[in-house]
């Protein structure tokens, strides 16, 4: 089990680490145990939720004010409460009009997001040549994006905007708390990195099996809901 320090800035990844992965993401309810192990940390301590998601759509499966960062780094907020777009208008309206030319392949289906949308290619006919002709529709786009493939999705990320600086940005006003973060998928491990790069201690922490930056590992979110629930024992 990781470690489970005094002061805890946590940092919560959604998708994979407090919700199992499921084929349909409107269906990606949390571990029947997060809510209120997410009520027990917030009232102690400061919990960020870091997600690819939009943060207002969060709050389907989120019933708590808690802080989030969303779409990757791009938007900053409260789960059911106000949200804002970082990123600078250029890179919105390079998002907004690579909408329009997303190639239609069987099974493949667009989840939009306010500023943002992601390509899920989970459900189609060819997995295989859905990512090959998803690829190709990336090349096109402008240099101030990136392209990001997660779990059999692709998504669109304004260059320098990730969880990675997210979390600098919030731990500098937290500097007497130790970061702890949890996350499963490839936008964590900017975050991981970034966090290794600070000069205090840092917990950083991997859901399931992929190769990673992170210092420990989880296995799911049943063990995820295993390790935060030791930050309530340890405190009550
Ligand atoms: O940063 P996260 O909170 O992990 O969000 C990353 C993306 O997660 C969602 O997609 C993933 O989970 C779906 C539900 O389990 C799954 O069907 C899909 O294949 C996964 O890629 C979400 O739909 C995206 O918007 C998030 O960016």
């Amino acid at each position: 089990m990781p470690p489970v320090v005094d002061k805890p800035l946590f940092f919560l990844d959604y998708d994979g680490t407090l919700a199992p992965i499921v084929d349909d993401p409107e269906k990606a309810v949390p571990h029947p145990d997060i809510p209120p192990i997410l009520q027990g940390l917030s009232d102690r301590y400061p919990v960020w939720i870091v997600t690819g998601r939009d943060i207002a759509q969060l709050g389907a499966f989120i019933d708590l004010p808690l802080q989030a960062i969303g779409l990757h780094g791009s938007q900053a907020g409260t789960i059911g409460g106000d949200t804002k777009y970082l990123v600078p208008d250029e890179a919105a309206e390079a998002i907004s009009s690579l909408r329009q030319s997303v190639p239609s392949i069987d099974g493949v289906r667009v989840e939009d997001k306010s500023q943002a949308f992601a390509v899920h290619y989970r459900n189609a006919t060819d997995e295989e040549d859905a990512r090959e002709r998803l690829k190709a529709w990336t090349n096109t786009m402008p240099e101030i994006l990136e392209a990001i493939w997660g779990k059999k999705v692709v998504e669109l990320r304004p260059e320098g905007w990730t969880k990675g600086t997210a979390v600098r940005r919030i731990a500098s006003d937290y500097p007497d708390h130790t970061p702890v973060y949890l996350g499963d998928d490839v936008t964590d491990e900017d975050a991981f990195e970034e966090l290794h790069t600070f000069d205090r201690d840092t917990v950083t922490i991997k859901v399931g099996n992929d190769a990673t930056a992170a210092h420990h590992r989880l296995r799911d979110p049943d063990e995820v809901v295993e390790y935060l629930r030791s930050y309530l024992s340890a405190s009550s």
